[in-house]
């Protein structure tokens, strides 16, 4: 404590002065408190509202930074009250100054534990607020500001969570908010939340709740993490499981997972395929599948290499169904990453696409009426013929072969009659051959007979004779008239008549047009 004149000059002290700054009392005399115990870090706001006061005759109360006699800084409590002469004038001021240092010390460490808090709070990685007993806001950190695109204000007292929520979310959250307040806890809960700029986020919200000594609950201590990247990532994962089992048991194509040819996993689509019941085929040998040990041995020998080299191995080929009957099967197997000696095989059933191609192969080399070869199979055939013929020094014959009297057939009986003679004639024809030979159409009332190697023109021309013989004879229509249509014929023989395919078959038309004009009508003239 000590006094000073209205000049501020200190003319007391007492020890407790001498104690707290190490001035005595001879070195105070006379002295301003604050040249002697100034300290530049002393707040001059402060400092000057007090002597302000004081210069009015006022008292006043401060707390001040202050240096002792030792430079030991201290913080100081001090209030100054003026003092007054029994005349009631101002005659000086007395100051009680008290050691604060202790307690601002202590101030300045919750000071910034509270400033580390509150950072921790603001910019931990997850929003962090609290619930009244109606759902709203209480309290909420930076982050979950940031989330909702609001400020405190806007939403302290004001918003709840549900307020940002997706329909859903909402109702999740309305069940979900009476039952935390009773139970006092929830963890994990997923909702789909919506800032008020529109960014949208999955978050999962856990929270303890807080009750007053007489368990009425007071407010909510909850977390909010952002999990939309890990959700997107488990909704794909989701998505792509199904789309694999959709896979996996889809309709049409059969899988099998295979360890030693042995089925290890199939889907009922494998099963369906080759006419077994469900689960029948689960840990058996894949041999039953195959047609026999044959074309079960080669298809290993033929895939496993590939397999083994990593690439992928397919083929066509025929199967056997548990009936025994065949199916055509689009078999491609691939080795299964990092499983060991597993492999996937997938098979689909391609039976009716191969009936569909042999059909449409068919009708591309044959004759629609008469289901003779067409011109385009017998060029293949004849062209065949040649090379065998180059090849072993066989000799072969050409036979064109044109209706006489067709057109007449069709004038008097109709189209139709006329397509039936060109079907008697076709099978005549083809019952007056051997299998290796080739009768083909080549359009109208045309057709051309290959014949495979004979032992010389003598041979061929007896059989030529035969069928010339066989179409002479009359034709019973379905509808009942007798018809008869006879043919002229033109020869063409390998070597001799040309080595080419387009030699012979122009040699052998003109040769059958020459007996045609010449009236020859089953003649074998060259
Ligand atoms: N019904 C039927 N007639 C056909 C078909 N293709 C061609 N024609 C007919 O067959 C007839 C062939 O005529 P031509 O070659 O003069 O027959 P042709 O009376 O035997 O006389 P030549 O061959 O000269 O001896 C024509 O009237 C064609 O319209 C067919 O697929 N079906």
């Amino acid at each position: 404590m000590l006094i000073t004149d209205t000049m501020h000059r200190i003319v007391w002290a007492n020890d407790g002065f001498t104690r707290l700054t190490g001035y005595t009392l001879d070195e105070a005399l006379g002295r301003q408190p604050q040249e002697l115990l100034h300290f530049e870090l002393t707040d001059p706001d402060t400092l000057h509202g007090l002597n302000e006061a004081m210069s009015v005759g006022l008292g006043g109360k401060a707390e001040l930074q202050r240096r002792g006699k030792d430079g030991r800084h201290y913080w100081a409590d001090i209030e100054i009250q003026p003092l007054f002469d029994d005349a009631g004038e101002l005659s000086g001021f007395m100051e009680i100054e008290s050691d604060i240092t202790a307690r601002k010390q202590l101030q300045a460490q919750a000071d910034e534990a509270r400033g580390s808090l509150q950072d921790l709070y603001d910019n931990a990685p997850c929003a962090y607020y609290a619930l009244d007993q109606h759902g709203l806001f209480l309290q909420i950190n930076a982050l979950g500001l940031r989330w909702l695109d609001c400020t405190a204000k806007q939403v302290i007292g004001k918003l709840s969570p549900r307020d940002f929520f997706s329909p859903e979310s909402r109702e999740l959250f309305d069940a979900a908010f009476p039952r935390f307040m009773r139970e006092g806890r929830v963890s994990g809960l997923e909702f789909d939340m919506k800032g008020r700029q529109g960014e949208v986020r999955r978050v999962s919200l856990s929270a303890t709740a807080i009750y007053d000594a007489s368990g009425v609950y007071l407010r909510s201590r909850s977390v909010m993490f952002d999990i939309t990247e890990t959700h997107q990532i488990r909704q794909r994962l989701q998505q792509l499981t199904l789309d694999q089992e959709a896979m996996l048991e889809s309709d049409l194509v059969g899988i099998a997972k295979v360890r030693d040819r042995r089925n290890v996993w199939r889907n009922q689509a494998l099963e369906r395929m080759f006419g077994y019941a469900d689960g029948e085929l689960l840990g058996t040998l894949s041999r039953q599948l195959y047609v026999d040990d044959a074309a079960y041995e080669t298809l290993g020998a033929l895939a496993y290499p590939q397999l083994k080299a990593g690439r992928r191995f397919r083929t066509q080929l025929q199967m056997k169904r548990k009936d025994g009957s065949l199916i055509w099967v689009d078999l491609s197997g691939v080795q299964l990453p990092g499983s060991g000696d597993e492999s996937l095989w997938m098979m689909v059933d391609i039976t009716q696409s191969k009936a569909h191609e042999a059909r449409m192969e068919h009708a591309a080399l044959h004759d629609a009426l008469t289901g003779l070869p067409n011109r385009l199979l017998l060029g293949d055939r004849l062209r065949q013929a040649i090379n065998a013929s180059e090849r072993n020094g066989h000799v072969f014959a050409l036979a064109y072969l044109d209706l006489n009297g067709f057109k007449q057939i069709n004038d008097t009986h109709g189209h139709d009659a006329g397509d039936e003679v060109l079907r008697a004639v076709a099978s005549r024809l083809h019952a007056g051959l051997r299998a290796s030979d080739t009768v083909a159409r080549l359009g109208g009332d045309e057709f051309v007979v290959l014949l495979s190697p004979t032992q010389g023109r003598s041979e061929a021309e007896l059989v030529l004779g035969r069928l010339l013989d066989a179409l002479s004879q009359p034709i019973t229509l379905t509808t009942g008239p007798q018809v008869a249509v006879g043919s002229s014929l033109g020869l063409a023989n390998y070597p001799v008549d040309g080595r080419t395919a387009d030699a012979l078959m122009r040699h052998a038309d003109e040769a059958m047009y020459a007996n045609k004009r010449a009236g020859r009508s089953r003649a074998l003239q060259r």
